[in-house]
């Protein structure tokens, strides 16, 4: 293993820029994500003023450009928590209406099946909550990426699901503004939900139109954000609608994702390992640089470590590698190094003489990739390092497959990780799976239901750990600001 430092690091938190890697297609998603919202007080509290103090529900975190450094003690920093659902009561909700966006994007197949309903489950805790506070409910969300008003992309297929998990018979509308929701809004009892169809229908969401912002806003008394996957993305029911309704809250499900990616890894339990892999540094760079500043361990794997390889001067054959990204690399071990944070590169990788399931492939040291073969995988003696570096944690995060793991044969790297995490995470180590691939992997090995947190939002996860703003949470209320 290529340990550029040993050492594990202390560092400050600080901001990073750093370049955007969205991933923007919708993935296959683990089917079993764990859902736990924190229980909430049910005693009257005036509104805000209780988040922070009260406990850690939702203390810290915005993604905002300096994070709470709390109990570290070296810098002073503003800590912005925002409002959150639980902190309105039945006597806030009661025979409100209250327009619920969240992130229902979910794949769908050609007979308008839903394949993972990941998210819809994810929805689920601030709707009942709402619901059982007496709230009528009007549920917002896009699905695809459509171009004008577009069939296939309509809602109509989610409506049994969310009945079925809410169990109360979801009403839909076939518009998302005009006349006919109007009506539809005024007849839905307290307790009911009314789903909208496709915000994405109107271009007016994606360029967060004012006016189109007003409508949907003159639909409700107050707004909730729970679409964590879409919280990177300044729309019109994302961003724009928190113009004109008050109080506009965040839901549990966004609370949980920011507690977890940003508050679990700015304030991480000892030793803290990051595991980052994927296809190319570029699309990672913001997130390596960022938890850099954070970590004692990270772990590279996947298509990247090609371009670090070949940084200190290894063959790659035909590897991927970026040719313009070498010096970065070169940069980040010497920045690794630097902060004494442990990074581990893998020392052998499994290679094949194409890209495809059925290439022929065999295991070599990181030194002997010959011409005409390519990296796909980490081999088995990098695996059992990552492992033995990993038992010596107690917070781990990981973004990215270590492989090309939708080929069964270059699955192994993947499937160790997930499986290492899932022990670790029996053992009480908190285990966070940023998003992306690395989700569908936890899924298809199996583990996703242990793990301590699986993000629902791949490019939204991305941009957090990157210290990157989420438009969609800065747009809501402050419950305090704290200047340590
Ligand atoms: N050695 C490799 N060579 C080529 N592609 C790889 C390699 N390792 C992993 N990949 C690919 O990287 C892709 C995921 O990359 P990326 O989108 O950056 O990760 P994520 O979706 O987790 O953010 C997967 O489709 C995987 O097949
Ligand atoms: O699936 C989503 O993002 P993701 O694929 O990055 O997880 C979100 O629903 C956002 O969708 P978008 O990338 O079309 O804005």
């Amino acid at each position: 293993m290529a340990s550029v430092a040993a050492s594990p690091a202390f560092s400050l938190l600080k901001s990073t820029g750093g370049a955007i890697a969205s991933s923007a297609a919708t993935r296959a998603r683990a089917s079993l994500l764990p859902i736990t919202p924190s229980p909430k007080s049910t005693s009257p509290r005036p509104l805000g003023f209780s988040a922070v103090l009260d406990s850690h529900r939702f203390s810290l975190h915005v993604a905002s450009k300096v994070h709470s450094v709390r109990g570290r003690g070296s810098r002073g920093v503003v800590s912005m928590a925002k409002k959150s659902v639980g902190d309105l009561t039945s006597a806030d909700l009661k025979g409100k209406k209250v327009f619920v966006r969240a992130d229902l994007n979910v794949p769908l197949d050609d007979n308008q099946t839903i394949t993972d309903d990941t998210r819809i489950r994810a929805a689920i805790p601030t709707i009942k909550y709402l619901i059982e506070n007496g709230a009528k409910v009007i549920l917002s969300t896009h699905l695809g990426r459509p171009k004008g008003v577009t069939p296939k992309f309509s809602l109509a297929p989610l409506v049994p699901r969310l009945s079925e998990l809410l169990g109360i018979e979801v009403k839909k509308a076939d518009d998302c503004i005009g006349p006919e929701v109007e009506s539809l809004v005024a007849s839905l009892p307290e307790g009911g939900v009314l789903l909208l169809e496709n915000v994405r229908f109107y271009k007016e969401e994606e360029k967060n139109d004012p006016e189109f912002a007003k409508k949907l806003a003159s639909l409700a008394d107050l707004y909730v954000n729970d679409a964590f996957g879409t919280a990177h993305r300044a729309h019109a029911s994302t961003e724009g609608v928190t113009k004109f309704l008050k109080p506009s809250v965040a839901g549990f499900l966004l609370q949980k994702e920011l507690d977890y990616l940003v508050g679990a890894v700015s304030n991480p339990k000892r030793p803290f390992a990051a595991i980052v892999g994927g296809s190319k540094v570029s699309s990672k760079i913001g997130v390596i640089e960022s938890l850099l500043e954070k970590c004692d361990i990270l772990l590279l794997g996947g298509g990247m470590i090609f371009t670090f390889y070949k940084a200190q001067g290894l063959s790659v054959g035909s590897s991927l590698v970026e040719e313009d990204k070498l010096e970065l690399a070169t940069s980040l071990l010497a920045k690794a190094k630097a902060k004494g944070v442990s990074l581990l590169l893998p020392t052998d990788v499994v290679v094949a003489d194409k890209f495809a399931p059925d290439a022929n492939s065999k295991v070599v040291p990181a030194s002997g990739i010959e011409d005409g073969w390519m990296g796909l995988d980490i081999g088995p003696d990098s695996i059992k390092t990552f492992n033995e570096a990993l038992d010596t944690t107690q917070t781990v995060i990981w973004n990215g497959p270590m492989g090309v793991f939708e080929m069964e044969k270059f699955a192994a790297g993947t499937e160790a990780v997930a499986n290492k995490l899932a022990e670790l995470s029996e053992k009480g180590v908190t285990t966070i799976i940023g998003g992306g691939d690395s989700v569908a992997a936890v899924g298809k090995v199996g583990v996703a239901g242990v793990m301590s947190h699986i993000s629902t939002g791949g490019g939204a996860s991305l941009e957090l750990l990157e210290g990157k703003v989420l438009p969609g949470v800065i747009a809501l209320d402050e419950a305090i600001t704290v200047t340590v």
